[in-house]
């Protein structure tokens, strides 16, 4: 087994949970509250601004310039291509460019990409990509799940985010990132290995609960 391979087991119940969450289920069916995928476009804009932040310290801690040049390709396709997304839905709903960027963070959106660059910064790439490995690679999985039902690919409002997410394009992102963890976990001790599975869970689990937050439309309290 390899390690990415150990680690998706034991992240199994938790991305379960996601892949049942009545939000992803809703863009699939068609029956999610636009009011809450709203909500959830905005959260994740800016979420993506501080994801980009991390793939770019990427290029800073990569050992060689195939690896570089694999985050910088990254970097593009998130600002460029994976934001777009959410321009054009923004546009499409109502929401201005300067609203969408005026979005304050909540509470789970700030706890999680403050915890995915505190892992960044303890300078090791595996940590880094231990970090966002569950981004990229959960979103193609869900991605690929939903484009399974029927009409989803074709919704008028959630198609586009289905056909996106399930997108080979992102698709090969995630398995970027798959190779270069289990090669970079072949140099770790177990101890080592212990580390990453933990930072990967903990994305999970914080994966889980954007989709959790966004449902609700969660913000501060007070
Ligand atoms: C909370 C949250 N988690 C994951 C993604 C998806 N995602 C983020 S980066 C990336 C790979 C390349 O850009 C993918 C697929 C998202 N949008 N929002």
């Amino acid at each position: 087994m390899t390690f990415t391979e150990r680690i998706r087991q034991s992240a199994d119940s938790i991305w379960e949970k996601s892949h049942q969450h009545p939000f992803v289920q809703g863009i699939g069916n068609g029956t999610l509250d636009i009011e809450a995928f709203k909500f959830y476009m905005c959260q994740d804009y800016k979420y993506l601004i501080e994801y980009s932040k991390v793939i770019a310290m990427g290029t800073v801690l990569a050992k060689d310039l195939d690896t570089m040049s694999g985050f910088a390709k990254s970097l593009d396709e998130t600002l460029n291509f994976e934001m777009d997304l959410h321009r054009q839905y923004a546009e499409r709903l109502g929401i201005s460019k300067e609203a969408l960027e005026a979005t304050v963070p909540g509470p789970v959106t700030l706890a999680y990409s403050s915890n995915m660059l505190a892992e960044a910064q303890k300078g090791s790439l595996a940590s880094l990509i231990a970090a966002i490995l569950p981004c990229a690679w959960s979103y193609y999985e869900i991605g690929l799940e939903l484009a399974k039902k029927p009409g989803a690919l074709e919704h008028e409002q959630y198609g586009e985010w289905v056909k996106m997410y399930s997108s080979d394009e992102f698709g090969s992102i995630g398995k970027w990132l798959i190779e270069k963890l289990d090669e970079l976990a072949k140099g770790c001790t177990e101890a080592e290995l212990d580390d990453l599975e933990a930072i990967f869970l903990n994305t999970s689990r914080y994966e889980y609960m954007f989709w959790d937050m966004a449902y609700n439309r969660e913000s501060w309290p007070v």
